[in-house]
């Protein structure tokens, strides 16, 4: 089956596939990413070459990271990183982003395919090195994202640090009151940069590119989108505005178009929006309570490298961590309610695989990068305000496995006719079938289960992942 191509506003040109040297895992190690991968490192490889000689797939290119040019520092941070190729949103955003003069850019792309790089070495080649001044700014919706992004452009840039390149956080107390922040790439979340902007702790007046990551979700009127425009109303006219996330609802599009004017358009059919690596499946469960049984029940049947649990409520997921504990599992839980330096450490614990399970709210549901995910359980259907499903938060929720190339399971809990009719509505919006899974007959699920896992082993030894990657 044939997909529509991702449309390119400006020079959409199409890619004519040459096949390229097949690529490795291009892990972030220094994030304990690799460390604890449930599959052979090998099938990751041979698996990540096929996708990226696929013109269907969203990892494909065309190009190489030297067609691109970038900074020699930039390409050899690249290979430190072990980034052989660029994937599809890199190669078709950076010639934009790179162009002078800059224009805006608007950029969306599947989740785990890569956004993060694209829009820091657009940063890290705008950057002058003679100037100490704060000259790129990234906004990002939580602290841990932030963190991350600065992790990504500190690894990247590890080339430039020697030539003076400082990157900072611009996060609750990172630093002290009536401190100067100081860097050429500041990464924070809005309100705090605000602060620091109003308190003359982040000098703004050297600014040249301003780019919000998760850009629908900072945009949105409802939450950070006051924020984020006064943000932008602060730093100087001239500055080149960049918006990337997976997913632009169409209103949300409308306003961006206001905030990053005249912007080049990179954007995606919402048919094209699932990544095919992720298995979708749901779990039948006929009352509340019997969810949290067969989530125990689950975890008993299942060896998981590590999985994220995402509830609606703080207070479900401060009860389902009380009760995981009291019954001897090794769980973390992370939401709004607790101080940013307990979410460091929380957070911490999770990522470098102390704790396997991560139990946490939509806090978490956008960015968040970390390899070893190979499944996440929805044990609350994603809502909006009002109880209507929401989609974008479901896609972003179980984008936080299977990224770049890798596979992993989303499996949602249902437990009422509204959470049914919620889930059912995401998957006919994007067009997925899940499959079913019973709780009445456990030897069912586990068969179910374990068939879907080696399934997908075996075609990928197989190499029919190219198949089922064609009909993405
Ligand atoms: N060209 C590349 N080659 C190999 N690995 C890559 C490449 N680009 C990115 N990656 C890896 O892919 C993973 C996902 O990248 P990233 O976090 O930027 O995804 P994203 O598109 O921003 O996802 P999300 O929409 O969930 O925020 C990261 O672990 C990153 O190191």
């Amino acid at each position: 089956m044939s997909t529509p191509v991702a449309e390119t506003k400006e020079n959409g040109s199409k890619e004519n596939g040459s096949l390229e040297e097949a690529q490795q895992d291009g892990a972030t190690q220094w994030m304990g990413g690799t460390q604890g991968l449930d599959e052979p490192e090998f099938d990751v490889n041979v698996k990540l070459a096929d996708l990226q000689d696929d013109p269907n797939n969203p990892l494909y290119s065309a190009k190489s990271f030297d067609d691109l040019n970038l900074r020699d520092e930039l390409i050899r941070g690249l290979a430190t990183m072990n980034f052989r190729k660029p994937s599809k949103i890199q190669e078709r955003a950076l010639p934009l982003l790179l162009k002078n003069p800059p224009q805006n850019l608007i950029g969306q792309s599947q989740s785990g395919t890569g956004k993060t790089a694209a829009f820091v070495l657009n940063m890290l080649s705008r950057v002058d090195l003679n100037n100490k001044a704060p000259q790129c700014l990234v906004l990002a919706p939580t602290r841990e994202l932030a963190k991350q992004i600065a992790g990504v452009a500190t690894i990247m840039g590890t080339f430039l640090l020697e030539k003076g390149l400082r990157i900072a956080e611009a996060i609750p107390q990172s630093v002290p009151r009536g401190a100067q922040l100081e860097g050429q790439v500041v990464v924070g979340t809005p309100g705090t940069t605000m602060d620091m902007i109003k308190r003359r702790q982040l000098d703004v007046r050297a600014m040249k590119v301003l780019t919000l990551d998760e850009a629908d979700n900072m945009l949105d009127m409802q939450g950070m989108g006051d924020q984020c425009k006064r943000v932008k109303n602060l730093l100087p006219k001239t500055i080149q505005v960049v918006l990337f996330s997976a997913t632009f609802p169409p209103k949300v599009l409308e306003f961006a178009d206001f905030f990053a004017p005249h912007a080049n358009q990179i954007t995606l059919e919402v048919e094209q929006l699932t990544v095919k690596g992720i298995k979708q499946m749901y779990l039948d469960c006929s009352t509340d309570e019997e969810k949290y049984n067969a989530l125990v029940k689950f975890y008993g049947l299942m060896t998981i490298a590590s999985s994220i649990i995402f509830c609606h409520r703080r207070d479900t997921a401060a009860e389902i961590e009380r009760r995981m504990t009291a019954e001897g599992h090794k769980v973390a839980m992370l939401s709004g309610a607790l101080e940013g330096q307990e979410r460091d450490r929380v957070f911490n614990e999770f990522r470098t695989g102390l704790k396997k399970v991560l139990i946490t709210t939509n806090v978490l549901s956008r960015g968040i990068d970390i390899q070893t995910v190979t499944l996440v359980i929805n044990y609350d259907i994603p809502e909006t305000y009002g109880g209507k499903p929401d989609f974008e938060t479901y896609l972003h929720r179980i984008g936080r496995t299977g990224r770049f190339g890798r596979t992993g399971a989303a499996l949602s809990f249902v437990h009422d006719k509204k959470s049914w009719a919620n889930l059912m509505a995401i998957c006919e919006h994007f067009k997925v079938e899940p499959t079913k899974l019973e709780t009445d007959d456990w030897d069912e699920v586990e068969r179910k289960l374990k068939a879907i896992m080696k399934n997908k082993r075996n075609d990928e030894a197989l190499g029919l992942a190219k198949e089922e990657a064609m009909a993405d």
